[in-house]
């Protein structure tokens, strides 16, 4: 009940909605009953004579019309009232939801496949609407109106309250026997359910790799595995709880059970007059559809506990420590002291000390798996770092408010995502602020805009159509224009260029080395040719820095450099052979 409640916390500023809503479905509910008093009301009539006026029945036809659309249309403002703040209340859950991920440290998120995330967000919350929406105000409609309902019989003939009153022990043995083991079996159904969510998206994300592998939805059996694991656990959990569910459901709405034939024995006895037996048979009928109903909801509160629980988890789970403090760094001179990381046990990066100066280049080079991206997804606090502190201008970067810093660093990161939007928008992303003329002159400097032009709406082209049409190097450049857009006093470029060919990869560095004055500019590269004028070379080895200094002075005292150096000049070589074949034929 504690998630549930905390569900609720969202709702507070919609509280006056909601109570008007419940107090609307209870007042439509009751008017719900007194077309059964009006039906008593004829009954009576027609037994006192049988002779009974037409203009007497003409208007209890038309009270009982009025009764019927005043219940209607109350109950259509409950519910608009209650989906008015459930819709309101997911909105705000929503966004909660979305800040929390940007608060979350990158590890935390990834704990969590896409297609939970999506679960989450979208499917879960979307589920608290039949709480809100429905739970509360037809809920405790349902449960104020058979309790009125009771105590009415209850003032007629206190015996027949108690018959009313006698299908619910039963049904409540039924429900109990129904709900055995029942959390084990939902904490299945529900880790089924996610399983494969998780597999669904995966499966749509890594299409081309399995049309390329020539794989199948049988073949790709992680997908059909989870699809069918989920329906059978699903068939056979129904199969099991099928005889309980339609043996309550019939049996606690049929209060009429135990009130005829006692009500037809009391009255055979002379202590119950027929009218009272009558009002009492007409009270009990209204029983059924209320208690009914409300069996339906205490079903759905298990499974929104459970959903509500997930939507908690992870709205408590762990933030970075994120500081409200707006100090601005004077300079950007970026050091690392004493860093050590680990993703989960193992240490990947081990006592890393360097300082990248501002008005410098400095390069991470190293072998694949060295260390070199976690270097730069620590001072963009992807993740905090264990131990050690990173520090901009002096000050720890955990004591910089998360605005500042993302303010003060520009990140173009190997994992290029363009959002399904203009090409011209994604690249404002850098600077909202920016106009077109600015978006396209970094365009230009990022060496994109000649091959935005060609595209069919040049960069009003939505970068979900171009982008099955765009290279990855075209895409990195486009990249690159949003950073340079950003124009941060901090730039790291991990493999920015890595898709793009020799000669726009010049040009790229062309521009860049004219807009380092002022900027500290971090660079992650494979091939390093690209680096080897940089102020200062970082060389990586299994987590810990190996040696540092300029090319010249690593080519003399590192054999690792050296041994790197060789290899890229052999791919450089191949690649210029190749060239040469490709030429001759
Ligand atoms: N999200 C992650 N969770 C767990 N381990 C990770 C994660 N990301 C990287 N690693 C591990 O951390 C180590 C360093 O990885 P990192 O990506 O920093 O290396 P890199 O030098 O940048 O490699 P590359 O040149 O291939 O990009 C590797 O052993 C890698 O397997």
């Amino acid at each position: 009940m504690e998630d549930i409640k905390k569900i609720f916390a969202f709702a507070k500023e919609y509280h006056y909605k909601l109570y008007s809503s419940i107090l609307m479905a209870i007042s439509s509910v009751l008017l719900g009953i007194v077309p059964f008093y009006l039906v008593y009301k004829i009954i009576m009539a027609f037994l006192k004579q049988p002779e009974v006026e037409f203009t007497y029945l003409l208007k209890m036809t038309i009270l009982i019309l009025a009764v019927l659309i005043a219940k209607s249309y109350l109950f259509l403002k409950a519910m608009s009232a209650s989906h008015e703040a459930a819709f309101d209340t997911l909105m705000g859950m929503r966004k909660s939801l979305a800040e929390k991920l940007i608060k979350m440290p990158m590890g935390e998120i990834k704990k969590r496949s896409s297609g939970q995330l999506k679960n989450i967000i979208v499917d879960m919350v979307e589920e608290m609407e039949l709480i809100l929406a429905h739970l509360i105000p037809e809920g405790v409609s349902y449960i104020v109106v058979p309790t009125i309902l009771v105590i009415c019989i209850f003032f007629l003939d206190w015996r027949l309250a108690l018959a009313a009153l006698g299908t619910v022990p039963i049904s409540l043995i039924i429900f109990k026997l129904m709900m055995q083991n029942n959390e084990e079996k939902m904490e299945y159904w529900f880790k089924a359910g996610d399983k494969m969510n998780s597999n669904i998206v995966e499966y749509i994300s890594g299409m081309e790799v399995i049309k390329i592998f020539n794989q199948t939805t049988s073949s790709f059996s992680k997908y059909t595995d989870s699809v069918k694991d989920y329906e059978k656990y699903t068939l056979d959990w129904f199969q099991e709880s099928w005889n309980y569910m339609a043996g309550f459901f019939v049996i606690l709405p049929a209060t009429l059970s135990f009130i005829v034939p006692l009500g037809a024995y009391f009255h055979l006895q002379g202590t119950l007059t027929l009218p009272a037996y009558i009002l009492v048979m007409m009270l009990a009928m209204g029983l059924g559809e209320p208690l009914s109903k409300l069996a339906r909801f205490i079903e759905s509160i298990t499974m929104i506990k459970r959903k509500s629980q997930a939507i908690n988890e992870m709205l408590a789970s762990e933030e970075l420590d994120l500081n409200e403090n707006d100090l601005a760094p004077v300079n950007h001179n970026i050091t690392f002291d004493n860093v050590s990381f680990a993703y989960d046990q193992e240490e990947v990066l081990k006592n890393i000390n360097f300082l990248a100066k501002q008005n410098n280049v400095t390069a991470l080079v190293g072998e694949s798996g060295s260390g070199k991206s976690t270097i730069a997804k620590l001072l963009v606090r992807f993740w905090d770092p264990q131990k050690g502190k990173i520090r901009l201008d002096g000050v720890d970067i955990k004591k910089l408010s998360f605005a500042r810093l993302m303010e003060t660093i520009s990140y173009v990161s190997q994992d290029i995502y363009l959002f399904d939007t203009t090409i011209r928008e994604n690249i404002r992303m850098g600077d909202l602020k920016a106009t077109d003329q600015e978006v396209e002159a970094a365009a230009r400097l990022a060496q994109c805009h000649e091959f935005i032009l060609e595209l069919e709406n040049g960069y009003e082209t939505f970068a979900g159509d171009a982008g099955n049409k765009l290279s990855g190097g075209q895409k990195q450049r486009i990249s690159i224009a949003r950073s340079l857009l950003k124009d941060a006093p901090v730039i790291i470029l991990d493999e920015a260029t890595a898709f793009t060919d020799p000669e726009n990869e010049d040009r790229i560095q062309t521009a860049l080395n004219d807009l380092i004055e002022g900027k500290t500019l971090l660079v992650i590269a494979h091939r390093l040719s690209t680096i080897a004028d940089a102020d200062n070379i970082i060389l990586m080895d299994q987590g810990r820095i190996a040696a540092q200094g300029t090319h010249q002075q690593l080519l003399k005292e590192s054999a690792i450099y050296q041994k790197l150096w060789r290899a890229h000049q052999e791919a450089m070589e191949w690649d210029i052979k190749v060239e040469g074949v490709k030429a001759n034929v």
